[in-house]
């Protein structure tokens, strides 16, 4: 199948466990967010998945070429931007760009062009005889994500691609990456920036050494509801009668509001019920999302347990 398919993946490097038990699909025209704290994981997977590290378990193709056995129609079909951008200095934005097409073993007739439209749509068209010493980092940025796309990858690996970018600059990416989604190819963004995961990716993976969510975005944000209550006085007094509830609700307040993350929308009655009867003057009460950074972090902290 295109796209990506992961079934039981895990890689030891000697006793440690980088990941395991990951299993998920990514299909062609998505952009996929692989999200974990430091130290997750994240690396490890896309290195696997890009042929780079074989795993210690499990079966990955991707495009529908297998991570185990073929590693070269892998690569010549993967798309990879790594944190550093890997790029040399003393050579000009174009030898760069040159030295990889080779390479790739690529056509540079065909090659070459298709650099030329990223290169004007990052704004760097004119900067190609340039040194690229002589660049800033966002211009080193976008040369390394020219460079990533010049071999036209199907599937495509993103490390935090904005990153040093400025606010302009970062918004040319990232509207770069939902077409690159819209023209059929697969893309796998991680990112620890959780406001850009929102605007750019259908689903997420959260992993922490193993899988932790794998949900639709949207799904994800609703998994648990919010009620956003404004009591009369100070809300933090009513804390006590809302443990008692047979449900465990975290709960946050600051002076008279109160947040209440709900695990179901049907809690939302027996919670102001519950205030009530504590002698709470209920102003108002609103169903909120949680962002997506709450519930990020409420996955990792429950992974932890
Ligand atoms: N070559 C290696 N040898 C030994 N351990 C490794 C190797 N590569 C990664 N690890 C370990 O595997 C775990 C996962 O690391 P990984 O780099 O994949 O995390 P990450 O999610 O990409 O983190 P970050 O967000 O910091 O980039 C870490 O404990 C790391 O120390």
């Amino acid at each position: 199948m295109s796209g990506i398919r992961v079934q039981g993946l895990a890689k030891r490097f000697g006793s440690r466990t980088a990941v395991e038990g990951l299993s998920f699909e990514v299909h062609p025209g998505e952009v996929f967010g692989l999200l974990g704290p430091n130290g997750a994981g994240k690396t490890t997977t896309v290195r696997m998945l890009t042929g780079l590290l074989q795993p210690s378990e499990g079966e990955a193709s991707v495009w529908g070429f297998s991570v185990r056995t073929q590693g070269e129609q892998l690569r010549r079909t993967v798309g990879l931007l790594t944190e550093q951008p890997g790029l040399y200095d003393r050579l000009t934005a174009r030898e760069n760009l040159r030295f990889f097409i080779k390479l790739h073993e690529l056509e540079e007739s065909a090659a070459w062009p298709r650099a030329q439209i990223y290169l004007r749509r990052f704004g760097l068209e004119g900067r190609e005889d340039e040194p690229v010493g002589s660049f800033s980092k966002g211009m080193r940025q976008k040369l390394a994500i020219v460079r990533t796309l010049v071999h036209d990858p199907k599937v495509i690996f993103l490390d935090e691609p904005t990153s040093g970018l400025d606010p302009e600059s970062a918004r040319t990416v990232r509207d770069a990456v939902a077409e690159l989604a819209t023209e059929g190819r697969t893309i796998v963004l991680c990112s620890h920036n959780l406001a850009e995961v929102e605007r750019l990716c259908s689903r997420v993976a959260v992993i922490q050494g193993r899988l932790l969510a794998l949900a639709p975005l949207g799904e994800l944000r609703h998994a648990g509801l919010a009620l956003d209550i404004r009591v009369e006085g100070e809300a933090e007094r009513f804390r006590p009668a809302l443990a008692q509830l047979p449900f465990a609700l975290n709960v946050l307040t600051e002076g008279s509001q109160l947040k209440v993350m709900l695990t179901e929308s049907a809690q939302a009655p027996d919670v102001l019920a519950c205030l009530v009867t504590a002698g709470a003057r209920v102003h108002s009460a609103v169903p909120a999302h949680r962002p997506l950074e709450e519930v990020y972090l409420e996955l990792i902290r429950q992974g932890r347990v």
